[in-house]
């Protein structure tokens, strides 16, 4: 399906255009993941290369970088820049959107400071999700995303049309399934909390920075299907290795950092990693910026039990066996708005119970 992006001029109203500061010139201990060119899927043998690329890719850790996905810079941009503007919104207005978070509700405003990172230091996260185009997911937005719904729909419809169909195909050619396996539980119309968000990190005291060890989101595994996040300048976002390491992820032009995330972990009896990463204190040289950012949320239908597929890949792999933190009988719809509203207030790290028994991990 091909989208319609309207032109600039009518595109963005009323919004300065977003200038993306400098890339930090810290030679950081960046995390070495591999880079997919969308734009092959559709080449002759296209998608079966880059499905054995991506297969390499994810052995260690479910992150991995894609190129030629069909939008521009200057698209991306219009988005950070409309991002930007909601939060500048005044704060009795921005709550007047506030996502029903303690029930697991995701869809719209969340405050900065509801999460205590350690004793005393609140999350510094201020964050806007705008649920799918539908009507069953109709709300009240402020201004700034009403006057702008059309860009924000064909940005959010390209997401999942263009780049989140051929991720999902390849997905689907790695498990050996029918190409449209994943696609039949992530279809558009359905009901799912796949979500475009924008988000901000304010800028912390040097004192909240060493109380909190420089964290700034503990290290988690995400919930749905897949996370996109745009190409976002300031380096804080760092992913663990298998070996416990945390690696920066450096943010490739024209790039997005793609993560596996929680359901394809448990359809795949964890052969798909959902992978571990985590939000810290930028180098110096951007510490005093506050960080902007896009990100795409993909999950699975509501109703999608997480029961292990019938994969001949899982079988010659040794992942044929139930995993002792199994989500059988738990719905895809479930399991993500429990770990929403579990994770409200969370402070803890290690084990913490989510659903039926089944804990998610969180780290230092
Ligand atoms: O801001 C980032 O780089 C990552 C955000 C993240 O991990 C999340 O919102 O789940
Ligand atoms: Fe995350």
């Amino acid at each position: 399906m091909s989208t319609v992006i309207p032109p600039p001029a009518a595109a963005t109203k009323d919004i300065p255009t977003y200038h993306q500061v400098p890339e930090t010139s810290f030679d950081l201990d960046w995390a070495d993941l591999a880079t997919l060119k969308l734009d092959e899927f559709d080449q002759p043998g296209g998608k079966e290369q880059l499905a054995k690329q991506l297969f390499d890719a994810i052995q260690n850790i479910g992150f991995f970088y894609i190129t030629n996905f069909g939008l521009s810079q200057e698209d991306v941009d219009r988005q950070f820049s409309i991002g930007n503007e909601i939060f500048k919104l005044p704060t009795d207005e921005k709550l007047k959107y506030r996502a029903d978070l303690e029930q697991g509700g995701y869809n719209g405003y969340k405050p900065m400071g509801l999460r205590e990172i350690v004793p005393g230091v609140y999350d510094n996260t201020e964050i806007y999700n705008i649920p799918k185009f539908t009507p069953e997911y109709e709300r009240a937005h402020p201004d700034i995303v009403n006057n702008n719904r059309p860009v924000i729909e064909s940005f959010a419809r390209h997401i999942h049309d263009e780049i989140v169909r051929k991720l999902l195909i390849l997905l689907a050619i790695i498990l050996e399934l029918p190409e449209d396996y994943l696609l039949k539980v992530h279809r558009y119309d359905e009901k799912s909390d796949c979500h475009l968000r924008y988000m901000k990190y304010h800028r912390r005291s040097d004192e909240e920075n060493a109380k909190a060890d420089g964290v700034w989101s503990k290290g988690h595994t995400d919930f749905g299907s897949l996370t996109l996040l745009f190409r976002q300048p300031v380096s804080a976002l760092q992913v663990r290795t298998p070996e416990g390491d945390w690696k920066w992820v450096k943010p490739y032009p024209g790039s997005i950092t793609v993560n596996l995330a929680d359901t394809l972990q448990f359809i795949t009896n964890g052969f798909l990693k959902s992978s571990i990463h985590r939000v810290v204190l930028p180098p110096p040289d951007q510490r005093d910026v506050d960080r902007l950012g896009v990100l795409y949320f993909v999950r699975p239908e509501d109703n999608l039990e997480l029961r292990p597929v019938g994969s001949e890949v899982l079988r010659r792999l040794g992942y044929d066996q139930t995993s002792n933190n199994s989500a059988l009988g738990i719905t895809a719809g479930d399991w993500v708005r429990a770990r929403v509203a579990k994770g409200v207030a969370r402070s803890k790290i290690g084990d913490q119970p989510i659903i039926g028994g089944v804990v998610a991990k969180y780290y230092d």
